[in-house]
């Protein structure tokens, strides 16, 4: 059974740092598999991690029109019961025809699918775009660029900073 002491990041093991330049890179690939099925009325950010990801998204695909849906479970590395913090405004809503059509979702990841699953509640027949995938989220993906292992923590660089790193001859794993 989980330890429930530990976070989830503890839990995880494994550690995958990403950097800005692999970041980017993984967004714009992201964004050649998105241009063949668009065209997409507006893109959706799942606040904050899927903030960065759709800015690159979107001026990859030449959409303007962006919007936030503002979900927070997280509290560093532990996950609560998920919150809507805000919706979609009444225009995207519009422009998906209500249930989402047309509309592109964005976010940095799926974990365990949590925070996905309850978006593809509200907007059923969105398009749901990650570019990091664990197994356990991966079903409620339409389109994401690397799989990593449920046992891997994503480090992405808008939460870490370079750091000195000892040799590997001093003890350093
Ligand atoms: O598949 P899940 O297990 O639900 O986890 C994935 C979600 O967790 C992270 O967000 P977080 O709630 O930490 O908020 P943040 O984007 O504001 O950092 C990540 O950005 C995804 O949105
Ligand atoms: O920075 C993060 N890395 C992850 O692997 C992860 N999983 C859920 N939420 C996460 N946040
Ligand atoms: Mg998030």
């Amino acid at each position: 059974m989980a330890d429930k002491t530990l976070s989830a990041e503890e839990r995880a093991g494994r550690a995958f740092p990403v950097s800005w330049d692999q970041f980017h890179r993984d967004c714009r690939a992201l964004t050649w598999r998105l241009n063949e099925i668009g065209p997409f009325h507006a893109v959706v950010a799942i606040t904050r991690g899927g903030l960065v990801p759709a800015a690159i998204v979107a001026r990859e695909l030449g959409v303007r029109v962006i919007d936030t849906i503002c979900i927070a479970s997280y509290d560093h590395t532990k996950q609560g019961e998920l919150q809507v913090l805000k919706g979609i405004s009444a225009d995207t809503a519009q422009l998906g025809g209500g249930t989402g059509k047309g509309l592109l979702i964005v976010d940095d990841l799926v974990d365990t699918g949590k925070t996905g699953r309850m978006v593809r509640e509200i907007l059923p027949d969105a398009h749901f775009a990650t570019v990091y995938a664990k197994p356990k989220g991966r079903p409620l993906v339409d389109t994401f660029i690397t799989e990593v292992s449920q046992d891997t923590w994503i480090f992405f660089p808008w939460d870490t900073a370079l750091s000195f790193a000892p040799p590997l001859r001093d003890g350093a794993a």
